[in-house]
């Protein structure tokens, strides 16, 4: 399971959990102008927007999972088993792979807006990267400043959801997620209203989110994220902001064992990530190091035309005095 989330507190921020039973060694990558970024149906593009991500770099290529271009424009891969359907070549489209999609849409746009009239133009196809790596079944929010989309290739064809909430998870389609949230209108973190007419004892701090879902699903995560995000406040500086941002992400991480995949395999949260859209950094935290790292694009060469790789710091020692 995985969840992506935009946040507004005096800047901008875009994120992930990464929640999965496995590692594919994933890398903080930039990816700077001058990158020659080779595509398998397409001319390459030789000059683009930077790009900071996460990615497993294979023989220099990076299959980013979540990145930021240099104009702020973010974009993640979420898993989307079941739904996700990948077309055959066609001739009359820009042919652009799954693997491809993320570096592609964030090499040539600079807003939302600027990918939306590029998805007129796509045709999400289906090559595999290589035979180690095969297709994934994705679908994907793009989000910049102002507004984030969702993006679902299906068999009926590609769809493209306006986000107001700003969060997506996995399965069902968006449309199905966007909808549940109507069932939890009532939620609120002020104490609810006695409507009974007899005497009730509010018992407990928090009870006007009772009935928010706590477990893990998919569904369950779309919901409990939203309502943290959407009435969750903090101090606009930095520190603050980005806290929060690890703390909203906190409220639907995965801890080991709670999600079985195969008989003793578990998926947990890998890493979590924000990226300062407006500042280019890209930090992140991982299951055994929750110290907050930050990657600062621009203090690299974004001139530059080789890729940079920051290994994940994954595990941190307790810091005791
Ligand atoms: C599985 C990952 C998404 C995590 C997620 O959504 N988990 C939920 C599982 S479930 O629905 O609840 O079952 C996705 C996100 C990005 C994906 C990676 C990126 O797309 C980059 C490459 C792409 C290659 O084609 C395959 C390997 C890969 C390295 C992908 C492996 C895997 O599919 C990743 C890591």
């Amino acid at each position: 399971m995985c969840t992506v989330i935009t946040y507004h507190s005096g800047n901008h921020y875009f994120g992930r959990n990464l929640d999965l039973d496995y590692s594919y060694n994933e890398t903080v990558v930039i990816m700077p102008r001058h990158y020659n970024f080779i595509m398998r149906k397409m001319k390459a593009i030789e000059s683009h927007y930077a790009i900071i991500g996460m990615a497993t770099v294979v023989g220099n290529y990076p299959l980013f999972y979540d990145a930021t271009n240099e104009e702020g424009l973010s974009m993640a891969g979420l898993n989307f088993p079941d739904y996700s359907y990948l077309n055959p070549y066609n001739e009359s489209k820009d042919n652009v792979t799954s693997f491809e999609f993320i570096p592609y849409i964030l090499s040539t746009c600079k807003n939302v807006k600027e990918a939306r009239v590029k998805l007129k133009t796509i045709n999400l196809y289906d090559e595999p990267f290589s035979k180690e790596y095969p297709n994934s079944t994705l679908h994907w929010m793009i989000a910049d400043k102002e507004e984030a989309i969702v993006v679902e290739s299906m068999k009926d064809g590609l769809h493209i959801y306006d986000n107001p909430v700003g969060v997506m998870t996995n399965n069902p389609p968006f449309n199905i997620m966007n909808f549940a949230l109507n069932d939890y209108a009532s939620l609120s973190p002020k104490q609810p209203e006695n409507t009974f007419g007899t005497s009730l004892h509010l018992y407990s701090r928090g009870m006007g989110g009772l009935g928010l879902p706590g477990d893990l699903s998919s569904k369950s995560r779309f919901i409990k994220v939203a309502y943290t995000k959407l009435n969750s406040k903090s101090k606009e500086d930095e520190n603050s902001a980005v806290h929060q941002f690890f703390k909203i992400l906190g409220s639907v991480e995965q801890q080991y064992g709670l999600c079985e995949v195969t008989p003793g395999a578990y998926e947990y949260t890998i890493y979590s990530s924000c990226v300062n859209i407006e500042e280019g950094i890209y930090y992140y935290t991982t299951y055994n190091n929750s110290h907050i790292h930050g990657v600062n694009m621009h203090h690299t060469d974004l001139d530059a035309s080789t890729l940079t790789i920051h290994k994940l710091i994954k595990d941190e020692p307790l810091d005791i005095i």
